[in-house]
């Protein structure tokens, strides 16, 4: 059976002034897959999501989704779009003067128009899926721990049981225990939904937890795009070295701007 990718990127260009980020990227995510991008600081890992959801136009280069070409498209419709994905920020990215629940249910009430009552009952039963009780839903952001948080934005992300979830550095911020706990939520929760997503991270714990495959950014490109399982023998020095963490090999962290 031969379905289109969910995203496609082709020869996708984007710079900043005279600093090539992304130098014609390919990529390509199936349906239902699991994709985690991973790369060094300053390699352009935020620059491709942004791009991809569109909060970034590339110079050159097509992004399809669904087998359609986003780039062609006006900004209000990229912006209709983009309320279907379910995004995960750094740091959850939640409003501090928004109650727990209403965080959740932003999207539903704002971007779909749904009721208050409504958009709340979806709301408790998405905290309760990533392990918040009904007493949560009437605190403010800044009464929770960086775990509940995350949670949290997990939950405003699944709430519209999106096709597409991105998700940018999950495991920022929290103990290499909380995580975990949060990364086995999130797979739990895409494979509910049999959500596509994408990954950005340089949390090799947490890329290994999630990925079905991994694809490694470097000097502007995708160098090395396996499955999990291939990446301890993927043969690339590149991707060997940043994996296992070492300050020698062909990655020169002096030769970077950054
Ligand atoms: N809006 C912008 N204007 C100018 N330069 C930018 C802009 N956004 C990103 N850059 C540059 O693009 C490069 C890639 O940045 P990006 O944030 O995508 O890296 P990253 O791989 O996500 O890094 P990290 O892992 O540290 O978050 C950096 O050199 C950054 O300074």
């Amino acid at each position: 059976m031969s379905t289109a990718p969910k995203i496609e990127l082709s020869g996708v260009k984007k710079r900043f002034g005279p600093k090539i980020v992304l130098d014609g990227l390919d990529l390509s995510v199936a349906k239902g897959e699991s994709l985690v991008v991973i790369g060094g600081s300053g390699t352009g890992k935020s620059v491709l999501l942004k791009c991809i959801i569109g909060l970034l136009t590339p110079d050159e280069g097509t992004i399809r989704i669904d087998g359609q070409d986003v780039l062609t498209r006006s900004q209000k419709d990229r912006q209709k779009q983009m309320s279907k994905f379910g995004m995960l920020f750094q740091g959850a990215a939640l409003f501090d003067s928004l109650k727990v629940w209403e965080n959740v249910a932003f999207g539903l009430i704002k971007a779909q128009g749904m009721g208050r009552a409504q958009a709340k009952s979806i709301a408790l039963e998405k905290l309760k899926r990533v392990g918040l009780q009904s007493d949560v839903a009437d605190l403010h952001p800044d009464e929770l721990s960086g775990g509940m948080k995350k949670r949290v934005g997990l939950a405003r992300a699944i709430a519209s049981e999106p096709e597409i979830i991105f998700f940018d550095e999950p495991t920022t911020g929290l103990d290499p225990i909380m995580a975990d706990v949060i990364n086995d939520l999130i797979v739990e929760c895409v494979r509910d939904l049999g959500a596509t997503t994408v990954t950005i991270t340089h949390d090799m714990a947490s890329a290994r937890k999630i990925a079905d495959n991994l694809g490694m950014l470097y000097d502007g490109k995708i160098i090395w795009h396996g499955s999990k399982a291939d990446i301890d023998q993927s043969g690339n020095a590149y991707v060997d070295q940043f994996i296992h963490g070492r300050a020698e090999g062909p990655i020169k962290m002096a030769l970077r701007s950054h």
